[in-house]
């Protein structure tokens, strides 16, 4: 079932969600008053095209409608999700706010973007304060995992139930704040780094470049895959947090910190700290920076997915949700066709110099092919635990088109021959339904323990059997049997 979102506000954020919801199969209605929005529009959803679909190993639904709209009236008619991300003034968001509620379903969830107003403060006046709650995402919405889902006393906790489930069905990660206070819980983080940072540049300690680097060279990409107590556990050694706490609580009263104090934004030290920045990063314009960024959170996130770790492990339950493929061979509507083993987006960094997919990754894709037609015919992570597998002996890979980053590729298989310990696999690669690269494979079962060929168990051989014979009326594919070096 289609569903509705509306973004009132479409700047850096509203953009950001708008994208979200879109790949994942939601339609979009926008209202902004800015005329240059459907333009703005236009180049987050380039961005947002080009990173997210490849972030899982199985292809997004297909994308939504989006329309922009002349009023909040239009643009909410018939939404299940209104997302108001309007600059972070209190007055402006009460007032869009009541425009939301004077004509939106009052069962549709109602969040709002805010870095730092308290829902309570939201719903002051508001003519149904229930339906209201804040869902501040991080920036690029389109890739980033959180939202804190912050009700406040007043808000209908079905409701947020609800929203967190959508979150989740959108590759989110919903963190309930169960306490409303000022910026919630991570921005809290953001301004005490923040305005220590500010401090080290006024003072003269570091420049905006020198923080940067003790950021992302360290500690940064520790807090990517544990947060701050799991990061300090392990670094109190076997003894954990209580040595960690111990060596250094006493830090807190030593002059380590600042963060009492603000210092004041005087045009000298705006003048400073933009100059640096313009010195650090002035050579790259902010689209090309935005990219930068997209490729490399793309490229931790799914790092972080191969070990199912952290926002890796959002990932995988997103992808196991929406996976298409049959999970069991009584899920296969037709086993004398071929079978969907694949469908997936090719990943940025999946792509090369030549600014396509890297031939290896076709292997890839195959490999994970087999592993799931091994998987449908019984060969799972339990059968090989008691000692059987199947070892490929041989691969021919035809490269027949390019594929690039974004495409979606389905891939179908078929079992050209399937006795005894021999398995026989003809891998399809398309786009569009156009062949993009065949595989060819043929896989031997062995034993774990002797790392010779072995019969596999009765199970194996009769699903192998059952589709070999459901499928023995199909022609030979063309390129099947075909060696380096034959003309096409
Ligand atoms: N930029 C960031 O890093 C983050 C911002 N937020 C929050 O998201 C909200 C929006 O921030 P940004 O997108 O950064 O701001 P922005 O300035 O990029 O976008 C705001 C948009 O709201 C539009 N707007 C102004 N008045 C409007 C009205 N009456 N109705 C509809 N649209 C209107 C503007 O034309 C503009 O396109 C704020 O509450 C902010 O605190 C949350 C997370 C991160
Ligand atoms: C700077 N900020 C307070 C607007 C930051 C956020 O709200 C979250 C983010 O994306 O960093």
């Amino acid at each position: 079932m289609t569903r509705t979102a509306a973004i009132i506000g479409g700047g850096v954020i509203g953009g950001g969600w708008a994208a979200r919801f879109l790949l994942n199969g939601w339609n979009v209605q926008v209202f902004d008053p800015d005329p240059n929005c459907a333009a703005i529009f236009a180049e987050v959803l380039d961005n947002a095209r080009r990173s997210l679909p490849g972030l899982t190993d199985v292809a997004l639904p297909p994308e939504g409608a989006i329309s922009f709209h002349a009023t909040v009236a239009e643009a909410v008619a018939g939404a299940a999700w209104i997302q108001e991300s309007v600059p972070e003034r209190l007055e402006l968001k009460h007032k869009v706010l009541a425009e939301v509620q004077a004509a939106c379903d009052p069962a549709a969830v109602i969040g709002s973007s805010t870095s730092g107003f308290k829902p309570s403060e939201l719903q002051d006046g508001a003519a149904r304060p229930g339906q209201i709650m804040v869902t501040h995402p991080f920036n690029p919405v389109y890739l980033m995992p959180l939202v804190e889902v912050v009700p406040s006393a007043q808000t209908d906790l079905a409701l947020v139930e609800q929203a967190e489930t959508i979150l989740h069905s959108l590759g989110m990660y919903p963190l309930r704040v169960r306490k409303e206070i000022d910026a919630h819980i991570a921005d809290r983080f953001l301004e005490a780094v923040w305005r220590e940072a500010l401090w080290l540049v006024k003072d003269g300690v570091a420049t905006t470049q020198e923080i940067d680097e003790s950021i992302r060279m360290g500690f940064g990409i520790r807090w990517a895959q544990m947060g701050l107590f799991e990061t300090y556990r392990t670094a109190g050694g076997n003894a954990g947090m209580r040595h960690f706490m111990a060596q250094f609580g006493p830090a807190l009263k030593w002059p380590w910190t600042k963060l009492m104090d603000v210092p004041e934004f005087t045009d000298e030290l705006v003048d400073l700290i933009a100059g640096q920045s313009d010195e650090q990063s002035g050579h790259l314009t902010i689209s090309e920076l935005l990219k930068a960024r997209d490729d490399n959170l793309v490229g931790l996130m799914r790092a972080l997915k191969a070990n199912d770790w952290g926002a890796g492990a959002v990932l995988n339950a997103q992808q196991k949700a929406i996976d298409p493929r049959p999970q069991s061979l009584a899920d296969v509507a037709d086993l004398g066709r071929p079978i969907l083993m694949g469908r997936r987006a090719v990943p940025l960094d999946w792509t090369d110099y030549n600014g396509h997919m890297n031939e290896a990754k076709y292997l890839q894709a195959f490999c994970d092919a087999t592993d799931r037609f091994m998987e449908l015919v019984g060969c799972d992570m339990d059968y090989i635990a008691t000692g059987g597998s199947y070892f490929t002996a041989e691969t021919h890979i035809r490269h027949v088109a390019e594929a690039n980053a974004g495409d979606v590729i389905d891939i179908h298989t078929r079992l050209l021959g399937g006795e005894g310990k021999k398995m026989h696999l003809w891998h399809e690669m398309t786009r569009n339904g156009e062949i993009v690269a065949t595989g060819e494979h043929f896989l031997l079962h062995v034993s774990l323990e002797t790392r010779r060929p072995s019969e596999p168990k009765a199970e194996i051989v009769a699903a192998l059997a059952q589709i070999a014979q459901a499928q023995a009326g199909l022609p030979l594919p063309e390129g099947a049997g075909r060696h380096v070096g034959q003309k096409r």
